[in-house]
């Protein structure tokens, strides 16, 4: 086996992994199914919004021109001629001298051109007929909501590519979207690889562990928008690893390994990729944990051959699968948000790859700090479960201060607080 690997930037692994082509199968989804899914095409308004004038107050639908005169001490009357609630619409326009009581979100009668909420109005009944008064005069167009003020006929408002949240949703609804095209969930097929694993259920037996990762890695994969297929732990068997992974990937568009990638004697995946005659496009990354993360293609397809090291693991689908996936899903946005943060712990160890640290987000005054999430080593499980965010910590400088600048990665950016903090 050749020992020698030469470490590739992290950004140069990312441009490979991308720079291929992802397959983008479009299929149809009931709006009710269709929450977090990407749009396949655009949101285009079917009719304006509102589609008729409407009253953004319960009150009184009048003519502006008949309140001209009025003041505290001569108001106007006007007979109120009918009522007319959300959903309906009045029975004819209304002349000079007259208006209808109208709800919020009801059509204006013709005639009419503002709305005077009713806590300016004062009402009485006189010979069978209702009345209202006004003190004040009234503008032209005064509390309507304009037909189209919103939006107009044929305006582009979500573009595909974009992921179905509640707001999306209510465009799909309010325009008529019973059903709407999205990206087809890639099948991301998941074999652990190792014959020290045991199933979840196993007792622990001398030597062995229980298989962490590829219960970590499916749901990494659920939260990335893609369709997890567990196909089971290999032993490091070669025959075995190499019939198991050429027959999966018949079945899936992508598939992810872990373990088996770095030179130990048992670590398989390289042979597995050579025989597969798999175009390895990395080997070695210059970043920590995860260095030995590996990427090949045959025929276009990808196989990811992560790290067995949960923490390697992890980080490796998040800088390599994760964005591929987006491309899969031909979302607009493939990548994790990147900010910049205040680093809350001393992080003095000199490293000279760049370190992915995992960490939690805390919003301190407004400010962004991040603190590691637990022992920041490659081998480690128990600090993922607090992981939100991976600070970044480029390679090559002596260490990092509390207080400093650094860039984070977030993964899940709405983690909730303890606190409400509204100024308000
Ligand atoms: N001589 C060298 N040794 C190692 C190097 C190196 O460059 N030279 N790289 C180290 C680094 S860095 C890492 S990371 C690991 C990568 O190991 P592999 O990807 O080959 O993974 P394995 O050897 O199969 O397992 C490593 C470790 O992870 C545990 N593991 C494996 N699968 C699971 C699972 N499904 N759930 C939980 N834990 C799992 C496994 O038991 C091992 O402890 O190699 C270093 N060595
Ligand atoms: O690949 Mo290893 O986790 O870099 O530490
Ligand atoms: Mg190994």
């Amino acid at each position: 086996m050749n020992l020698h690997r030469e470490p590739i930037p992290v950004a140069e692994a990312v441009k490979r992994v991308l720079s291929l082509e992802a397959e983008n199968y479009i299929e149809k989804v009931k709006i009710e199914n269709s929450y977090d899914r990407i749009l396949a095409e655009d949101i285009v308004a079917t009719h304006s919004i509102p589609p008729f004038n409407k009253s953004p107050y319960d009150g009184f639908a009048i003519n502006s021109e008949s309140t001209n005169d009025a003041s505290k001490t001569s108001p106007v009357h006007l007979h109120v001629i009918e009522e007319i609630g959300a959903g309906h619409r009045a029975s004819r326009a209304i002349a000079p001298g007259e208006a209808v009581r109208i709800m919020t979100g009801a059509e204006i009668p013709e005639g009419a051109d503002c709305v005077a909420m009713f806590e300016i109005c004062q009402t009485y009944e006189a010979e069978d007929k209702s009345y209202m008064t006004i003190k004040r005069p009234m503008e032209k167009r005064q509390n309507i909501i304009e037909q189209g003020s919103e939006t107009k006929k044929g305006t582009l408002l979500v573009e595909k590519g974009t992921e179905i949240n509640p707001g999306v949703k209510a465009l799909l609804a309010t325009f008529g979207y019973s059903n709407v095209q999205v990206y087809r969930k890639p099948v991301v097929g998941v074999f652990a690889t190792g014959t020290e694993l045991l199933d979840v259920d196993q007792a622990l037996e001398p030597g062995k562990i229980r298989n962490s990762n590829a219960y970590m890695v499916t749901a990494q994969i659920e939260r990335s928008g893609a369709e997890p297929l567990y196909l089971g732990k290999l032993a490091d068997e070669f025959d075995r690893c190499y019939e198991a992974v050429s027959e999966a990937l018949n079945k899936v568009d992508m598939l992810i390994t872990t373990g088996g990638v770095s030179v130990g004697d048992y670590d398989l995946m390289p042979d597995v990729y050579e025989k597969l005659g798999a175009e390895v496009l990395f080997n070695k990354i210059a970043m920590r944990p995860g260095s030995v993360t590996t990427v090949a293609q045959v025929n276009g397809q990808l196989m990811f051959g992560l790290s067995g090291n949960p923490s390697a693991c992890y980080v490796g689908f998040e800088l390599y699968v994760y964005p591929y996936i987006q491309k899969s899903l031909n979302k607009t946005e493939p990548y994790h948000s990147i900010i910049e943060g205040i680093l809350g712990t001393d992080i003095m160890k000199p490293n000279p790859f760049t370190r992915f640290i995992r960490g939690s987000v805390a919003y301190e005054k407004g400010k962004v700090t991040v603190h590691p999430a637990g022992i920041d080593k490659s081998a480690v499980v128990t600090s993922l479960a607090h992981t939100n965010a991976f600070i970044i910590l480029k390679g090559g400088t002596r260490g990092y201060q509390k207080g400093d600048e650094v860039q984070v990665l977030l993964l899940s950016p709405n983690e909730g607080s303890q606190f409400f903090q509204i100024d308000a």
